[in-house]
């Protein structure tokens, strides 16, 4: 019978199985399932490095349900995932990505046709859309920061996508496209949401998702959609990684809380936002990290090595 002395006296006396009773009721975190992944190519560079490549090259990374449905695994598993701190998206091949699938979409249309009744459609409908906006959001959701990596054409949900990103580089060569318009519906997985926070005119973001204009990384970076631009793919993902390896490089309490605020305090009050970091430094202010990091400064000493979350 399970007494209350008696509970406090297991647990006190057998830390260590408590440790592991608790962590088996949190969700895998396996990097090797990462491989077994169809439209998506992961690697592990660096250490605590994550590099994820869209990677349907002959479909210019076009996004199908599978893909929508492999975005989400993957940064659902990265966010918690103890070997990764930072990750860099880039595409493969002759595009960063041509927006969503096409083809899929069509296909989707004649299915559609075959159900008469308007609120089933939608029925239908409605569980796909979300699928597909939890995809996007998912790299806003993991608590490493994303840094994309963008080279030639980044259309339509490719906006979206990049958008829920917190870092975006490209090439010279990069271009950009909210063409939602173009194909006849309005953006609907974050574009007409993140967009124009990300670049801080209402007035150039509504101009460009209205018209679906082609814009150039020389106006990405003067809008500030993209922060670095690099003369070719292969210096963009060289720089892309450096910049990963320096973030992971850091306290990973001190980059994920970082992270976790200012995604928060992105639709909340000034107030909300300090009140936010306040409950959560109460507690990551005691955290080893912060000792390491404090001693380290104060000496000049070594890098100081920051323990797995
Ligand atoms: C619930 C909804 C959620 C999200 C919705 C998002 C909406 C969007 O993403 S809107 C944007 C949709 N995308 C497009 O309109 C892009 C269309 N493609 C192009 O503009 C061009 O192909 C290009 C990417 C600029 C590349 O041009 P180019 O290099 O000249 O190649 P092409 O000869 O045009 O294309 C080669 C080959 O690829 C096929 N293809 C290109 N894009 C797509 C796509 N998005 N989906 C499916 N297939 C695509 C194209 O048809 C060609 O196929 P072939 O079989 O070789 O003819």
């Amino acid at each position: 019978m399970y007494t209350v002395s008696r509970v406090v006296k297991n647990l006190t006396a057998n830390p260590a199985s408590i440790l592991t009773r608790a962590m088996s009721v949190l969700p895998k975190r396996n990097t090797e399932e990462l491989k077994t992944l169809k439209t998506l190519s992961v690697s592990n560079p660096k250490p605590y490095v994550f590099h994820v490549q869209l990677n349907r090259p002959d479909k210019y990374n076009a996004f199908t349900k599978q893909m929508w449905l492999e975005v989400k695994e993957c940064f659902e598993n990265l966010h918690i995932n103890p070997d990764c701190r930072a990750i860099v998206l880039s595409g493969a091949g002759k595009h960063f990505t041509a927006g969503i699938d096409l083809t899929s979409m069509m296909m989707l249309g004649q299915e559609l046709g075959e159900v008469e009744d308007v609120s089933r459609k939608g029925y239908v409908m409605e569980p796909l859309i979300k699928l597909y906006q939890d995809s996007v959001s998912a790299l806003e959701v993991c608590q490493k920061p994303v840094i994309a990596a963008v080279h030639s054409a980044c259309i339509g949900a490719g906006v979206d996508f990049i958008t829920a990103a917190d870092i975006r580089y490209s090439t010279k060569d990069a271009w950009f496209q909210v063409k939602e318009v173009d194909i006849g519906m309005a953006a609907d997985v974050g574009s007409l949401q993140r967009f124009p926070k990300v670049i801080g005119s209402q007035s150039l973001a509504r101009e460009l998702c209205f018209t679906g204009r082609k814009f150039l990384s020389d106006e990405a970076v003067k809008c500030g959609l993209v922060s670095r631009v690099f003369e070719n793919q292969e210096e963009l993902l060289q720089g892309a990684l450096e910049l990963a390896e320096l973030i992971a490089s850091k306290s990973p309490i001190a980059v994920q809380a970082t992270k976790n605020n200012m995604v928060y305090s992105l639709d909340h009050t000034n107030q909300e936002g300090l009140d936010n970091i306040r409950n959560v430094n109460k507690l990551y202010l005691q955290s080893e990290d912060f000792l390491t990091a404090v001693a380290a400064q104060l000496t000049k000493g070594e890098k100081p090595n920051f323990s797995k979350l």
